[in-house]
């Protein structure tokens, strides 16, 4: 790995900036946090830095969305989870952040205020603008070394990513390195044949990866699933119906049809397309054959005469990689094509999945410790799939230059 990680950093006795993403969705009348998969994923690097005096940096939301709120909850869940104090305080780089940090005794764990709070914080900056931020220069000021763990984040140039590494010897966390470690396996040395199944509603995300993975040679079959695959559909010249199409139009993704188109035209024969859906008409589930949708009723799910012939281009597969619903998994009646697919993805040698519903559907299912790996990121790892060099990997990369 060309980034540092815990094992290159002497921690002991240190004081350590540990930037995680705990973002997570929250309750808006309670503000309880409802998923706690982040918390559970960051123990292990919270847990290997208890020789040190850990300082947590966390956002939570954006600033104009219901919950962009303060962290005293995080902290509550990080205590509850790790079974140590987690000390927090409603400040990030004031006299009473500082105060707190350097009154910390070594093994003590102290949470800081949204990051987000701070109006620099929400700018995307270079790693050199970023670096002369009053964030970044408080903050680098208030410890020794700085531990990136926030793969959810990687995506997003923002000071307390992309600008601490240039002032500060910094190194990966534990998840962030297993994250790089395991969504760069997938480029190369990953088992074959290598599926990719793409679904949910992020269409131009999906398309994004579907033409690196094809480019570069490194999918062989590329399977559409769920909005992505109406999109596929509807490039191949089928009627997939008014209300389905009216939907790609208002998701903004007409565009992405004549990208489907080209793609098609490409890489036609690995790409997999349902040939039976699912819609709902009369309240229930029916199911069409493509020539046969009807022109009012929505598709909501990938049929299941469909799923035999997507099911064995799984099963054959030595890796998958989904990311996505393959329908509206919230009602019931359509939740079959996901639940199906996610089974047989299961049980392939090498899987990973990126996406928070299909996480959250995972869990549901009691099948998270099925798959190879399930990503703590949404954006952060389509971003990855889509061959680009996160802004927080190519960050701690110029931090082993400068500082070794
Ligand atoms: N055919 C369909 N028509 C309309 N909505 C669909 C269809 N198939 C899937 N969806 C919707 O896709 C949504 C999830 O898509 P999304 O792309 O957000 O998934 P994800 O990548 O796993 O999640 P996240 O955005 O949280 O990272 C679900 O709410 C589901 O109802
Ligand atoms: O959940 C995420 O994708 C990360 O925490 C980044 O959040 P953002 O999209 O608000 O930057």
């Amino acid at each position: 790995m060309t980034i540092g990680t815990l094992t290159d950093l002497d921690i002991s006795g240190k004081t350590v900036l540990l930037r995680v993403d705990f973002n997570s969705p929250i309750d808006p009348a309670s503000g309880e946090i409802l998923d706690d998969k982040r918390f559970r994923e960051h123990l292990p690097t919270v847990r290997a830095l208890e020789d040190a005096r850990c300082v947590i940096l966390a956002h939570q939301s954006r600033p104009g969305k219901k919950d962009f709120t303060t962290l005293q909850a995080h902290a509550d869940k990080l205590e509850h989870l790790l079974g140590r104090q987690v000390t927090y305080i409603d400040d990030v780089f004031g006299r009473a952040a500082r105060d707190a940090v350097s009154s910390m005794r070594a093994g003590e764990v102290l949470m800081l205020e949204n990051v987000r709070f701070n109006a620099e914080e929400n700018l995307t900056l270079s790693p050199d603008a970023a670096k002369g931020t009053h964030i970044c220069r408080m903050l680098s000021s208030m410890a020794d070394v700085f531990v990136n763990d926030a793969f959810g984040t990687a995506h997003r140039s923002q000071p307390t990513v992309v600008g601490l590494p240039m002032l500060m010897r910094s190194a990966a966390g534990l998840l962030m390195e297993r994250e790089v470690a395991t969504l760069s396996r997938v480029f190369t040395g990953a088992p074959r044949p290598v599926t990719f199944i793409l679904g949910g509603t992020k269409v131009d995300d999906s398309v994004a990866v579907a033409e690196n993975v094809l480019e570069k040679g490194v999918a062989d079959r590329v399977v559409v699933i769920g909005v992505v695959a109406n999109v596929f559909l509807m490039a191949a010249g089928h009627e997939i119906g008014k209300p389905s199409t009216d939907l790609v139009a208002q998701l903004k993704y007409m565009g992405e049809v004549e990208k489907a188109k080209a793609l098609l035209s490409r890489f036609g024969e690995k790409i997999v397309m349902p040939d039976q859906v699912a819609v709902r008409e009369a309240g229930g589930r029916v199911e069409y054959s493509l020539d046969r949708i009807p022109a009012d009723a929505p598709v909501m799910d990938i049929g299941t005469g469909a799923l035999g012939a997507v099911n064995e281009v799984i099963r054959s597969s030595g890796t998958v990689v989904l990311n996505g619903p393959a329908g509206v998994f919230e009602d019931a009646a359509f939740a079959v094509g996901t639940h199906e697919i996610l089974r047989t993805s299961s049980k392939v040698p090498f899987s990973v999945v990126g996406g928070g519903h299909t996480a959250a559907v995972i869990e549901k299912m009691g099948l998270e410790s099925a798959f190879t790996h399930i990503s703590t990121g949404g954006g952060a790892c389509i971003e990855f799939l889509t061959g680009k060099k996160l802004p927080a990997v190519a960050a701690l990369e110029r931090s082993k230059e400068i500082f070794g």
